[in-house]
């Protein structure tokens, strides 16, 4: 008993070490910390990681008076006054107070530093950093978050390759899966979602093929509330929003910008995007939907009978294959669906859009990949935009400014997906 005492008293002692260390941004005695001790631990108090510290003490050191006792250590904490930031000016060993940190960073991520590991304020390193305005240390962070998720995909693959094979031992991804489990707090997975969700942050991508179709499965099942201006599920989720509208404008301006051209949306929702659609007088429109509610006010709200229209009423798992038999090829595609992952619109983009858009054409999806979190949103954007370059598509970005919303919008709404100022809209074609 005396003996766990003294072997916990030592570990937060060498837990103080690494963070105060870190803050301190002292490379040297770091590295010999990070020799036996580990770069991801957390403050006990305030759940300040390595990576915290070495940010936060940006703003703390050069308040100078302002340096606070925090925990049970000196680990200095920003104090809200992003006027504090040192902006470079203050010098340490001849270089500034940002560029050690830049490298303190460095040496903690290299060392298995994780990059969303949140803080008891629920605050990631790459959250300070942005609320310090600290761009070099922020996107430090974003790096970080785009390595990282880069090789949970991939590994993904791989897992499912091995199963395909079933050659993976059970053992084996047990093993990485508790390891990833191990891990402090992170930004939680379903933290992530705008319409599909994204596995963004979670410990490992365990969410299969299998159990994200489940999760779509049960979406589909599921009780459907029509209210003023938004569609909830059973779960109160918001399906869509119509303060969404200016982005489906924007949207349908982009991907169909005259008229008589053949366009496909899947995903009818609120059918704002598909009322923009029609406004242009496609020569042909087709619309996937799957949720039976949603298909019986499309019916009520005269869908079926609108020019050109076909109605395809199934899952565009099952419908897309059905169209591609049929060699019919799209000036422009949409693709906004729910309770679906970031996996299933990879699919979409890399397996389908070859066999649906014409060359030359364009084709969007709806880009609420981790949008209630700045770096989770800037993370996946150029997760997003990679894994598009590698499916054979260049991107353009478009930044255009969210409504402002009152809380009164959100009320009833059990998560709000969508935190952010801007939205960055996509418009992808097949690299020239
Ligand atoms: C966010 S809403 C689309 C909103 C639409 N963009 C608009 O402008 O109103 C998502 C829609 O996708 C549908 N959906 C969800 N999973 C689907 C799937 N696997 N296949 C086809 N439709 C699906 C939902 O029922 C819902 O109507």
């Amino acid at each position: 008993m005396e003996d766990d005492t003294a072997q916990e008293a030592d570990v937060d002692t060498k837990t103080q070490l690494i963070l105060l260390t870190a803050s301190h941004h002292n490379l040297e005695s770091l590295r010999v910390l990070l020799r036996t001790g580990s770069a991801s631990v957390q403050d006990p108090k305030t759940g300040f990681t390595p990576l915290h510290a070495a940010i936060a003490a940006c703003e703390a050191s050069s308040a100078g008076s302002s340096k606070t006792q925090h925990g049970s250590s000196n680990i200095p904490v920003p104090n809200g006054n992003t006027n504090d930031v040192t902006k470079g000016e203050h010098k340490e060993n001849g270089e500034s107070k940002v560029e050690a940190a830049a490298k303190t960073m460095r040496l903690l991520l290299q060392n298995g530093a994780i990059w969303n590991d949140v803080d008891n304020n629920n605050k990631t390193p790459g959250c300070i950093a942005l609320r310090l305005g600290l761009k070099e240390l922020y996107d430090i962070m974003v790096d970080a978050g785009v390595r990282a998720e880069m090789l949970l995909n991939r590994m993904d693959e791989y897992e499912q390759l091995a199963d395909d094979g079933e050659s993976d031992s059970e053992e084996e991804a047990e093993a990485e899966q508790n390891n990833g489990e191990e891990e402090v707090d992170k930004v939680a997975v379903q933290e992530v979602n705008g319409h599909a969700e994204s596995t963004l942050a979670e410990p490992l991508p365990t969410a299969s093929t299998a159990e994200n179709e489940l999760k779509n499965e049960d979406y589909l099942q599921s009780y459907l509330r029509f209210q003023d201006g938004r569609i909830l599920d059973n779960d109160n989720n918001g399906v869509m929003m119509a303060w969404e509208t200016d982005i489906m404008r924007r949207t349908a301006d982009l991907l169909v910008p005259r008229s008589g051209l053949c366009v496909l949306n899947i995903g009818h929702g609120m059918g704002i995007i598909d009322t923009f659609f029609q406004e242009t007088y496609p020569r042909v429109h087709h619309i996937i939907e799957a949720h039976p509610a949603v298909l019986a006010r499309m019916k009520k709200d005269g869908w079926y009978e609108k020019p050109n229209v076909t109605i395809h009423e199934g899952r565009w798992q099952d419908m897309v294959p059905k169209i591609m038999e049929n060699g019919f090829l799209f000036d422009a595609i949409y693709f906004d669906t729910f309770a679906e992952d970031y996996k299933a619109l990879r699919d979409f983009f890399s397996d389908s859009i070859i066999g649906l858009l014409d060359d030359g054409g364009k084709w969007g999806f709806f880009n609420g990949l981790g949008a209630d979190r700045q770096i989770c949103y800037d993370v996946y954007g150029k997760v997003v935009e990679m894994d598009l370059f590698e499916a054979g598509f260049d991107t353009e970005w478009e930044s255009i400014e969210v409504p402002k919303m009152d809380e009164a919008e959100w009320e009833g709404v059990k998560r709000r997906y969508w935190a952010l100022r801007d939205y960055n809209l996509p418009a992808c074609k097949f690299i020239g």
